[in-house]
């Protein structure tokens, strides 16, 4: 899995240089410097078959980081939401914009077709911050299939105690701590999940705090 996650974090670091020479900016090291110290990490997920209650596998949501980068077998069942002209996107780092469930049953979605050997790649919240909204966070979500589905969601990810700013801020106020990002949509995603509670109730969001305070030389 290390191995894995190494070979495809190359290749994102190599995609990130690539999007800053794509969106034109004299540093193409300005997205990789982010990630020294990335908080990259990889979900290994099975998908049951679908069963007569229900198809639905993961709802449309949005991921937290700078890239997704993503394998899937054979079977099928991952949609994505192409930019829509005009179309309103959540920015899903705000407490009362986010992205989880929205336009899960309004067209258009896009099945991402298995072909061998290939990647998808779409950007995440992060990647949306920072350009502005130039590259949307993609939404997706998963069907279930009449079989069982394995992928490997890699996420390719700023440093916990990065700061994230706009490419056209304006404001010293305009930022995000990615470690405080990816806290809250943990806690706002998995309410019930050990951890959260763990980070309640031993007052883990004062170091949270101290740690965010830090990144900003507060
Ligand atoms: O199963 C997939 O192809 C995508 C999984 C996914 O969206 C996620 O783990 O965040
Ligand atoms: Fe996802």
């Amino acid at each position: 899995m290390k191995g894995y996650m190494g070979a495809v974090g190359d290749i994102g670091q190599r995609l990130l240089r690539l999007t800053a020479l794509g969106l034109g900016l004299d540093d193409m090291e300005h997205f990789t410097r982010l990630t020294d110290d990335g908080w990259h990490h990889m979900r290994v997920l099975r998908f049951p078959p679908a069963d007569a209650t229900s198809e639905r596998g993961i709802g449309s949501h949005t991921d937290y980081g700078l890239l997704v980068i993503a394998v899937q077998d054979d079977v099928g069942g991952l949609y994505i939401r192409p930019p829509v002209p005009g179309e309103e996107r959540g920015r899903n780092w705000l407490p009362d914009e986010s992205m989880a469930g929205r336009y899960e049953n309004d067209e258009p979605w896009t099945f991402v077709t298995p072909v061998p050997s290939v990647f998808t790649v779409f950007p995440g919240d992060i990647m949306q911050f920072i350009t502005g909204g130039h590259l949307l966070s993609t939404p997706h979500k998963v069907r279930l299939a009449d079989r069982e589905r394995y992928t490997l969601a890699y996420f390719h990810e700023p440093a916990f105690q990065a700061v994230a700013r706009p490419l056209d801020a304006t404001g010293a106020d305009e930022f995000i701590h990615y470690g405080t990002h990816f806290t809250n949509m943990f806690m706002r995603c998995y309410p019930e999940r050990a951890a959260t509670a763990r980070i309640e109730k031993e007052e883990r969001l004062a170091v949270l705090e101290r740690l965010r305070k830090e990144a900003l030389n507060l």
